[in-house]
């Protein structure tokens, strides 16, 4: 069985507190992986102990099959939940683990067949008599879906289950909970800030930030049509170049975004959500460029569509495979408040910064200033911004180029821009190109 689940308008407020959950609305379809993804703090797994019925809903509707379900016991939801710290029972076997639940519901049924089946499609028929101290991270967590299984529930709930676990065995197991989720068709509900994890486990993708749901929809889509640059910037790898940039849309001759020391010509005829960027003329807005957007090449090999910039190299980041090359190219970043974490730690702040921090905010004064954030938040000084990956990079764009590359930091190089891929958010940071054509699953 499984069962679709509707939260309309739902909010959480702890006492004395910011909501940590606003006004979420979101529904999920019978036998979906949706995924809620979003820095620590954000309220995901708030949204998820509404769902299971472990925490009361302040404000709003919760639907399960349909039926207002705010006040129904979680015993009576169906729902399963799987956690990140494993919580087995130390004295029981595997065995004993994966059956505990059927043993509270019917202490003389035998369930060894069931338990058994289990433990074969998880992989860990072998361990059924080992206690946890005897076994792996990995084969303890599959215990933990095991039992979570075991009870053919009608929904999964996982909190970021994977996020003990070593990189390795994260992606091993990664793919083994699609595949047992999508065999077994149960509606799954997954908590986690790992935008890698998010992007390959769900059907659909949820983007939380500080309470309020930004965007849901395919991984696809998440990754190409962004709704704003929160989500442009926290969905993919390398993070997405973010640049700050004013429109030039002179009546006569080509229109231009200027980055400040350099400046994109939009190639003509200009496209149509080209065209749609001539009312921002002379209005701030932050130029979005994913690395695939940008490649080292000179001008002379344009493709229809490509401008040139040049860059000073500052880093060469070696991936194996590929190398990330850190450019500046005289422009000045954007910084996106709330990327790594949803809400101020005040404790931690009021013990003043440690010396990592100290020389962390040094890096980003330089590398950064002056700034602009976006959301409203530019009273904020730029040390308030420390915690954001995107302050502290080296440079100003970095672009992805093929392992055999050798270059010299310091070198100055040219770069080829394709404008077909540029982003545009205005200064509140909602995406105008491309042109957005409707907003459905796109929130505030
Ligand atoms: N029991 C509680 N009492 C008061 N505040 C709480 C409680 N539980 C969570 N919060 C606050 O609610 C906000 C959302 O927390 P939540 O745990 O849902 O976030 P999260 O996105 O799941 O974070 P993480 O990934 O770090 O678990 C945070 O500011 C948190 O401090």
């Amino acid at each position: 069985m499984t069962r679709a689940i509707s939260l309309h308008g739902v909010s959480k407020t702890y006492a004395r507190s910011t909501p940590a959950v606003e006004r979420f609305s979101l529904d999920i379809r019978p036998g979906e992986f949706v995924v809620l993804l979003g820095p620590s703090g954000c309220g995901k797994s708030t949204v998820l102990r509404m769902i299971a019925g472990l925490e009361d809903i302040t404000g709003g509707e919760l639907l399960l099959d349909g039926e207002y379900a705010n006040d129904v016991p979680p015993r009576e939801r169906g729902m399963a939940m799987v956690f990140q710290n494993f919580a087995l029972f130390p004295n029981m076997t595997s065995r004993d683990n994966i059956g505990f639940p059927l043993k509270l519901e019917n202490p003389h049924q035998d369930n060894s067949a069931r338990i058994e089946a289990t433990a074969r499609m998880l992989g860990i028929d072998d361990t059924l008599d080992c206690f946890p101290s005897r076994l792996s991270g990995g084969e303890r967590q599959r215990v933990a879906m095991g039992r979570a299984i075991s009870r053919c529930p009608s929904v999964f709930l996982m909190d970021e289950p994977l996020s003990n676990l070593d990189a390795k065995l994260r992606n091993r197991l990664r793919a083994e909970i699609a595949k047992l989720t999508g065999d077994l068709g149960v509606t799954t509900v997954y908590v986690t800030h790992d935008q890698a994890e998010a992007m390959s486990l769900g059907d659909r993708v949820a983007v939380m930030r500080a309470g309020v749901l930004q965007q849901v929809s395919t991984p696809r889509e998440v990754y190409a049509l962004p709704a704003n640059v929160f989500v442009a910037a926290f969905v993919g790898t390398p993070r997405i170049n973010l640049l700050q940039a004013v429109v030039h849309a002179p009546l006569e001759g080509r229109m231009w975004i200027d980055l400040g020391r350099q400046r994109l010509p939009l190639p003509e005829p200009l496209s149509h959500d080209h065209q749609l960027l001539r009312i921002q003329q002379g209005l701030r807005i932050i130029v979005g460029l994913r690395s695939e957007a940008a490649r080292i090449a000179p001008p002379s090999q344009a493709r229809p569509g490509e401008v040139p910039l040049t860059g000073v190299v500052e880093h060469v980041e070696y991936q194996g495979h590929e190398v990330l090359v850190h450019l500046n190219t005289g422009s000045h970043p954007a910084v996106v408040p709330l990327l790594e974490s949803a809400r101020p730690r005040r404790s931690r702040r009021s013990r003043g910064p440690g010396v990592l921090a100290r020389i962390k905010e040094r890096a980003t004064v330089r590398a950064t200033a002056p700034t602009a954030t976006i959301d409203g938040s530019e009273a904020e000084a730029p040390g308030a911004c420390t915690q954001d990956r995107a302050t502290i990079t080296v440079g100003d764009l970095v672009v992805r180029t093929g392992p055999d590359l050798r270059l010299r930091t310091g070198a100055q190089i040219p770069v080829l821009v394709d404008l077909a891929r540029l982003y545009v958010f205005d200064h509140h940071g909602r995406r105008i190109c491309p042109v957005p054509t409707e907003s459905p699953g796109v929130h505030g």
